[in-house]
């Protein structure tokens, strides 16, 4: 394999360049050791779990199967020779004899593919089960989908590579491995029965014993290598492939999304520009991808006709001279075609590997930035859990990059008091607020919080989808007493939702932004938490509904701590202490 890949550019906003070009050795470290230790390094961990048993124990009897096939198969190949010779010989009863043996070949290789199929199948799905299970678990543990978001890191599709490339992954592995380990018996056996009927050819007086042998190996590995040589761009333009069409997907998910806002702004030129030229890309990639394509069907289809020929080329001269009959004829082609089929498992699965190598590719990236993530969970704060009061000293915040951007800030908030937190825009209030939840990793001080629950409101609520019903009671399961949710609604303004708590609706998309704003202090009452973080949680709110909701919040029986952040000077009347926060010098 070479130590160097052919990787597509990225259609910048700027122009278009070439749709892939060969990067350097030390840009992607291709070599085939690095490649199959990804390939290790993602694999076994499944071979190596609580599934090992049954994982182990399928490979195994699929191999089984495998060789059982392999076995009908040389019997196949003496078939050839003794229902030729009845043929030849006009014996009738030897004829019918033989088509009796053929049916029960064909009967039994029938039940071995089947069998080998279905096993195959199933350890697939079961990896893929394991696999899907295990990565959903890691990216969201130790908040590795919000880090991977927040630090912008490369792998920018986990919802593709869930969905589509772990199973890619389970059979694409499973399929080359096993049809390698096939191949490599297959290629024993038919060797050693070719070099037995091959003979002997005297060429310029020197006599070649197993010629056919080494024919045969010539043959294939000169194809192989010219496969190599044209195929090898694929990877790249796979991956590339991939990459592609998800930005595309993304573009349109995005323009869905926010169908609304940009209706207003009547931003559609502006959209299809963003949405043709990422369409372009793909479209570009594709004929890149067709070409090459192109190329490798030109070569394997001549050479596959080619194939067919080159046994009884070879093996003419022994049949002329009157050293093998016809039935060895057949039965030396037969075993020349299955040598020749082995060897060209590397030009067959051609394709496959070059999809496989860019699905590990896509897949270490992401793992890799799985296990960072979570491994960063640890950050240089430290934080005081059951203080009684929420708060922070001394704490200084940075950007990802480094760049300062609270310093030294302290802040207390005795238990069932209120602070609000103001400043100018982009002054890291909200920042703070991360920092107080464990959500931003980048800084250090002390962070006081309480034992009990929190609960955050941001500026735009997030409703999961689902009814009504699940949204308010987001994230714990739904509950069943009505006559409590329907006084909470009332007390939000919401009464008018009652009669909908059951509807399954795009919520996000229904209510307003002042609704869902509610919604989430509806969910606030429900959940009771010790304390309540809100961000700009009234923004969407007049001011007499900013001050019912407050006020809910402020006389609840439970009497949560409450820290806000805003802008409106109608707040402060809803707080005990203010704390005005500026920039870092
Ligand atoms: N993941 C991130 N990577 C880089 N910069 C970030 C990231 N998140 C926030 N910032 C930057 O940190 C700064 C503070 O952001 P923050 O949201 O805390 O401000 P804020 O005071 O709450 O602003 P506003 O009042 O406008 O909501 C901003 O300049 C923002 O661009």
């Amino acid at each position: 394999m070479s130590n160097s890949i052919a990787v597509p550019d990225h259609p910048s906003a700027q122009g278009r360049r070439a749709p892939w070009r060969a990067l350097p050795a030390h840009a992607l470290n291709w070599t085939a050791v690095t490649f199959f230790q990804d390939v290790w390094r993602l694999a076994q961990p499944y071979w190596a779990s609580e599934e090992k048993g049954y994982a182990r124990g399928m490979l195994s009897l699929l191999l089984a199967i495998k060789l059982a096939a392999i076995y009908i198969c040389v019997r196949q190949n003496e078939w050839y020779n003794s229902f030729h010779s009845a043929l030849q010989a006009n014996d009738i009863q030897a004829f019918f004899k033989q088509i009796g043996i053929f049916g029960l070949i064909a009967g039994s290789y029938t039940i071995s593919l089947v069998s080998s199929h279905w096993a195959a199948e199933g350890l697939k799905l079961r990896w893929r089960d394991w696999l899907v299970r295990r990565y959903t678990a890691d990216w969201l543990s130790s908040r590795a989908y919000y880090r991977i978001q927040l630090e912008g890191r490369s792998s920018a599709n986990p919802d593709q590579q869930i969905v589509e490339d772990l199973g890619l992954f389970a059979g694409q592995t499973l399929n080359l491995l096993v049809g390698f380990l096939d191949m490599s018996v297959s290629l024993i056996a038919f060797t050693s029965i070719l070099w037995g009927l091959g003979g002997t050819v005297t060429v310029a007086g020197v006599s070649v014993a197993g010629y056919m042998v080494f024919a045969v190996f010539g043959y294939a590995f000169l194809a192989s290598w010219i496969t190599h040589k044209i195929g090898n761009p694929l990877a790249g333009l796979h991956s590339a492939n991939q990459r592609l069409e998800s930005e595309f997907r993304y573009g349109l998910v995005r323009l869905r999304e926010n169908a609304e806002t940009v209706a207003f702004y009547g931003g559609e030129t502006q959209e299809r520009r963003v949405l043709n030229e990422r369409w372009s890309g793909v479209v570009e990639n594709f004929w890149a991808m067709m070409r090459r394509e192109r190329a490798m069907a030109c070569f394997t289809h001549s050479y596959t006709q080619f194939s067919i020929i080159v046994p009884f080329l070879l093996a003419a001269p022994r049949y002329f001279a009157g050293q093998i009959s016809f039935g060895q004829v057949m039965q030396v082609t037969a075993a020349f075609a299955t040598v020749q089929s082995c060897l060209n498992y590397f030009i067959n699965s051609y394709r496959e590997i070059a999809h496989w190598r860019a699905t590990t590719e896509r897949l270490k990236a992401f793992r890799t930035d799985l296990d960072q993530a979570r491994a960063s969970e640890s950050s240089s704060f430290v934080r005081m859990h059951g203080a009684g009061r929420i708060g922070v000293q001394d704490l200084h915040l940075s950007l990802p990059n480094g760049r300062a951007l609270v310093s030294g800030v302290d802040l207390s908030v005795e238990q069932g008091k209120a602070l609000l937190i103001r400043g100018p825009s982009g002054t890291g209030k909200s920042t703070v607020l991360r920092a107080i939840a464990g959500l931003w990793p980048y800084g250090r001080g002390n962070v006081s919080v309480t034992s009990g629950a929190s609960f955050f409101l941001p500026q735009r609520p997030y409703l999961p989808l689902g009814t009504l019903r699940q949204a308010i009671f987001y994230p714990a399961p739904a509950r069943t007493d009505d006559a409590e949710i329907s006084h909470i609604l009332r007390s939000v303004g919401l009464e008018h939702l009652i009669e909908r708590l059951d509807t399954v609706e795009p919520w996000s998309q229904r209510l307003s932004g002042g609704e869902q704003q509610r919604l989430a202090f509806a969910r606030v009452m429900l959940a009771r938490p010790e304390t309540v973080f809100l961000d700009e949680a009234t923004s969407a709110l007049d001011e007499e509904a900013e001050r019912n909701v407050y006020t809910l919040l402020r006389n609840a029986e439970w009497k949560p701590t409450i820290v806000s952040i805003g802008h409106r000077s109608t707040l402060v009347g809803y707080h005990d202490e203010t704390l005005d926060l500026k920039r870092a010098a």
